[in-house]
Parts: C-alpha cells; structure tokens; sequence
C-alpha cells in the first residue's frame, strides 16, 4: 500500500483535542508535506496559550503517524496563529484584518456544483500569461485604470501569490482593515478598488503555502473582500498553469481570460500551454494582448522588433480569438509601473492604447 496524505489525515482525525473535536475537523494541519517516506506537518493553534497546552498532543501526533507503514520519519512542528504583529496594529487603516489568510478551503454547499457566481461582481475577467515577466501585472492593472476612466466600477484582484506586485504598481501599501473581523475592507487607487494578497502577508516571510492554502486564500480574497457592486473584477492570476489558476476556474464563474504575452517563440509556446488550460477548464479565452511588440528609438523614431514581430497576432487567428491590443516596449510604463501610478492615469499615446482596449471591452459586453 502506498503512503498517501489521505492515510496521515485519517490517522490524524484519531487525535481527539481536550476541548472537543479532532486535528483535522478543527482545521489544525498546514504545509502537509509528504516525500517518499518522510512526513512533515505544522498544526496550528488558535493562539499562543492553546499551542503551550497542547504539546502533549503534537507528540501523540508525531507517534501515531511515525507508526503507519511506510513512515520513515515524521516531523511535527507546532505553531499559534498569533496576534498581528506591531507593526500591523500601528497601521493607519486601524486593526489588522484577524482574517486567517491561508487556510483550508470550504467545499462547496450541498447542491452546489460548478463555478458560482459572486453575488454584486458582474463579470470576472482573468488576465494570466504562460511565462512570468512579460507584462501581465502591468496590462492588468493599466487595463483596470483604463475601464475605471470608461466611468466602469472596476475590481482589481492580485491573485499572484508568489509575486505580488500590484500594490506597488498601483501605489498602495496601506494594510487593509477588517471592521468585523469577517470581511476585508479592499483599497481604493486609481478608481479602482483593489485587493492584493500581497497586502495581507508579512513582506519578509517567504511564502510556503501548499495548494490547499493557495485555494483558501484565494477563496477568502474573492469571496470576503467587501468588493461592492462592480461592473467587472479583473484578476491578476500568477503566471504559468497552477493551483490558483485550477480553483479560479473551476470555483469561480468567469466571463474569460485575456492572455498576454510578447511576440517572441518562447513566450508564445508557455502562453499556448496558459491558453490550453484555459480551454481545458472551459474558461473562454477572450483575446491575446501582445506586449512589447515594439521599441521605438526616442531620439531617432527608429521602429525595432526587439522580441520578434507577429507571432501573437498568428496565434490569434489560429485560435480564431482576438488580439486585443499591441503595446511597446515603453520606459514611461515601466517608470509608472515602478512609481504607483499606470500609464493609463495620465495622457498620451500609451493611454490611449490602453482606453483603445478598454473602450474594445466595454463594447463587446465584456467589461
Ligand atoms: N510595455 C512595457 N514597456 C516597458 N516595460 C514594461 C512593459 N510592460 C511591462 N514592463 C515592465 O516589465 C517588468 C515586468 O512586468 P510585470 O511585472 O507586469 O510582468 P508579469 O508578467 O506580471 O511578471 P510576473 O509574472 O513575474 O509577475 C516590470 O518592470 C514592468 O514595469
């Protein structure tokens, strides 16, 4: 028989606590980790008091895990979900959220099946790419200020977990309150209101979570944030083909994902993989943005491919889907990216091609 979390879980469900319930029923067991025939786990208690008392029990743990066949060494680390940190509480927006972000994922109610809806959100667009760094954070948040500036009540989600950068591209650093402790209050930026897991999390902390976690958090940041009624809620998804881009599908209704890439093979062959998923999870895929198609000399106005040329508007018409927009390589972007404010807030010829794509949305019902 192999070793399976499913066995270390049921073994776990043994482990009574002296206040009632079990281990796995009071949703206790993070980072479950299990490689080849060595197991680790971290039970998390309520607080620092109750993770003192229990030690008894992570031990009974550890022993009645290291004693299913197949266990080589168990590892059973204890921690508390402590207070907010100082430095939290000292924050402007009041009380930290005492929301713990992270956790375990509620399944679905009886007689729900499939991608719900999110009572107040309209429309739910996901912008995703294959590969990192081609500009998806970027186009997600200008294509947000550029709808919000199109008089639509705009959402922006920043949904990658391991590298959130829209606080920064949108100028926020504000930790978000939670007044009743249940839901998030999000921020305001731009005419947007945004949200990032980034805002939520201690920057210096690596992030460890598993893909349970992932689910969870990604299910609190959808469902607890007071988003409000929006016209649309734009996600800013990690790149690649994930655990966050599985659940944001199949969880969540969505009325499509946009792709971006830039025009060069590598990144249209990861992007091809993002699309397949897409299509695999029966998420439209709404169009192709092609970013950093071109570089235009400042002082000579010379046009240079620098990434290649064309290869995203071939890929849009191989899927019979539109290529939405193509935008250059533009230091201004970046500097705006770095500075907290998009090139969509201002004037001039990138915002125009942001509103160009925005106004394309808005008129085909999609924003
Ligand atoms: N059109 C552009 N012109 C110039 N710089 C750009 C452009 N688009 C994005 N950038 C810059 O490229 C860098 C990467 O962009 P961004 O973070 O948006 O990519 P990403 O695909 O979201 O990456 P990751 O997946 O790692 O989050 C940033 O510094 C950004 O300012």
């Amino acid at each position: 028989m192999t070793l399976t979390r499913d066995h270390i879980l049921d073994e776990l469900r043994r482990i009574g606590l002296p206040d009632g319930g079990d281990l796995v029923s009071r949703d206790m067991i993070r980072a479950l980790g299990l490689e080849g025939d060595k197991v680790r786990f971290v039970i998390e208690a309520p607080d620092a008091d109750t993770a003192r008392r229990m030690e008894p029990v992570r031990r009974a743990a550890e022993a009645a895990v290291a004693a299913l066949p197949g266990v080589a060494s168990v590892s059973v680390v204890l921690t508390a979900h402590g207070p907010a940190s100082p430095a939290a509480k000292k924050a402007p927006e009041g009380e930290a959220p005492s929301l713990k972000i992270g956790r375990h994922p509620t399944p679905q109610a009886p007689g729900q099946t499939g991608p719900q809806r999110v009572a107040g959100i309209d429309r739910i667009l996901a912008v995703g790419s294959g590969k990192g760094g081609v500009g998806k954070s970027t186009v997600a948040s200008n294509l947000a200020v550029a709808l919000a500036r199109e008089g639509r009540r705009v959402g922006l989600l920043d949904a990658d977990i391991y590298g959130p950068s829209q606080p920064r591209m949108m100028g926020v650093s504000k930790r978000p309150g939670s007044p009743d402790g249940k839901t998030i209050e999000p921020l305001k930026a731009h005419g947007v209101t945004m949200m990032s897991i980034g805002l939520m999390m201690d920057p210096d902390k690596a992030v460890v979570w598993r893909g349970p976690m992932l689910m969870g958090a990604l299910q609190q940041l959808i469902g607890q944030v007071a988003w409000g009624e929006l016209d649309v809620l734009i996600v800013d998804l990690p790149p690649g083909t994930g655990d966050v881009q599985l659940t944001l599908c199949q969880r969540t209704h969505l009325t499509g994902a946009i792709v971006v890439s830039t025009p060069q093979d590598v990144a249209l062959l990861d992007a091809r993989k993002a699309i397949d998923m897409f299509h695999t999870l029966k998420t439209p895929v709404l169009g192709l943005i092609e970013n950093m198609s071109l570089y235009v000399c400042p002082e000579c106005g010379h046009e240079a491919h620098i990434f290649g040329h064309g290869g995203v508007s071939a890929e849009a018409e191989r899927l019979k889907a539109p290529l939405l927009g193509s935008l250059p390589i533009d230091l201004d972007t970046r500097l705006g990216g770095d500075a907290g404010t998009p090139i969509a807030a201002g004037e001039g010829v990138m915002s125009d091609a942001y509103r160009q794509i925005a106004r394309g949305l808005v008129a085909g019902g999609m924003a």
